[in-house]
């Protein structure tokens, strides 16, 4: 008998490929170019994919980038996206730059939660893997996060070897007290992460045996929501908790449940690449939601429960992670 297919429920949008942030592993300094206006998506084009794809089994979205929050009208979109109707979660992945002015209304608009970058808690470091970023401006967009009650609130700090290795611990802290949900991710590679690889690649289980030589053994427990590819646990004890997000080591393809839309208009089934659909063109000459549909339906059913096979990979700007 075959294995049984992933129901594919989960819409990662990248809303834009700029962003106002430089991270070393994710940008090159100068950026990349960027893609004209009219290349991407309007709100009501992303409207209609959405529409589209909660008649193949969609129900929730997550808006990343590139930074989302620098899309102008980015609450409006959110507005609009909640009121699909089947959407139930409308998420956003930030590096929390903008979102301290920008989050009561994005939560007034329907958003849900909110995950944000965090690699380091030393200010000094944070300007330089940024390349000129003010920790505490993201440190204001996690207070702000939880005095919203958005939740759950998540942190991800990709573990680089030699640069953060050493705030393991003290990132696992801030899910002590609080609700917060602190995710440890691999460095994957793409883009200029590639060549710091070798470097500073530093795994999962390495991050695991820290944690536990110090707070003693992790309590597993089962998934918060979100259904990504982290995997859940509990310093005994805690409020919060602790994902792993192993995107080299780990083995999550087979229950990978999402696509992915490019600000451009482009559907992948995979993160790591694979035959991109192109959404725009058809739906610029016309086409109506059954015909997109028909789209969405074709694409999932060939991807496949594992990680495409590609040549070159994209920088995660593009692809918003
Ligand atoms: N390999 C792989 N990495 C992923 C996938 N989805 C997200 N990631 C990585 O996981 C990290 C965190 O991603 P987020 O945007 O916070 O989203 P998430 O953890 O999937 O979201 P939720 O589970 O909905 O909270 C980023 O580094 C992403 O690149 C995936 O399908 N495959
Ligand atoms: C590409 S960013 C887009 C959203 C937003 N700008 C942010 O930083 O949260 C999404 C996530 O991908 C992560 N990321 C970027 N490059 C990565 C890489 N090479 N390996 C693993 N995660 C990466 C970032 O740390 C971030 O948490
Ligand atoms: S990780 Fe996010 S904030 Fe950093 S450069 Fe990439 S897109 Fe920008
Ligand atoms: S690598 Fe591709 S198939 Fe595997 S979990 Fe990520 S997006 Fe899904």
């Amino acid at each position: 008998m075959g294995r049984e297919r992933q129901r594919v429920d989960y819409l990662r949008i990248s809303v834009t490929d700029r962003c106002n942030l430089r991270c070393r592993y994710c940008l090159p300094s100068e950026g990349v170019p960027t893609v004209p206006h009219a290349e991407v998506l309007r709100h009501e084009e992303i409207v209609a994919i959405v529409q589209a794809a909660v008649a193949v089994g969609i129900k929730k979205v997550r808006l990343t980038g590139g930074e989302p929050l620098v899309r102008r009208g980015i609450v409006e979109l959110v507005a609009m996206l909640a009121a699909v109707p089947g959407i139930d979660d409308v998420a956003l992945t930030t590096n929390g730059v903008l979102f301290p002015e920008m989050a009561a209304a994005l939560k007034r608009a329907g958003l849900r939660r909110v995950n944000i970058s965090l690699d380091t808690l030393r200010p000094e470091r944070y300007a330089w893997i940024t390349r000129g970023g003010d920790l505490q401006r993201v440190l204001t967009a996690v207070e702000t996060a939880l005095a919203l009650g958005l939740h759950p609130v998540k942190l991800n700090m990709v573990v680089l070897k030699g640069f953060n290795d050493d705030e393991i611990i003290d990132m696992a802290r801030l899910s002590l007290e609080r609700p917060l949900h602190v995710r440890f991710i691999e460095l994957m590679p793409f883009g200029p992460a590639d060549a710091l690889q070798n470097e500073c690649f530093f795994p999962t289980r390495e991050v695991r045996a820290r944690l536990e030589a110090h707070f003693g053994p992790l309590v597993t427990i089962r998934k918060l929501a979100g259904c990504g590819p982290a995997c859940y646990y509990r310093i005994p004890g805690a409020t919060g908790t602790i994902g792993f997000i192993s995107g080299v080591t780990g083995h999550f393809c087979s229950r990978c449940n999402r696509l992915r839309l490019t600000a451009t208009g482009e559907l992948r089934t995979c993160l790591f690449g694979g035959p991109g659909v192109d959404l725009k063109g058809p739906l610029r000459a016309g086409a109506n939601q059954a015909a997109v549909a028909a789209l969405l339906r074709e694409a999932i059913e060939k991807k496949a429960g594992t990680r495409a096979k590609t040549g070159r990979l994209g920088v995660m700007a593009r692809l918003g992670g």
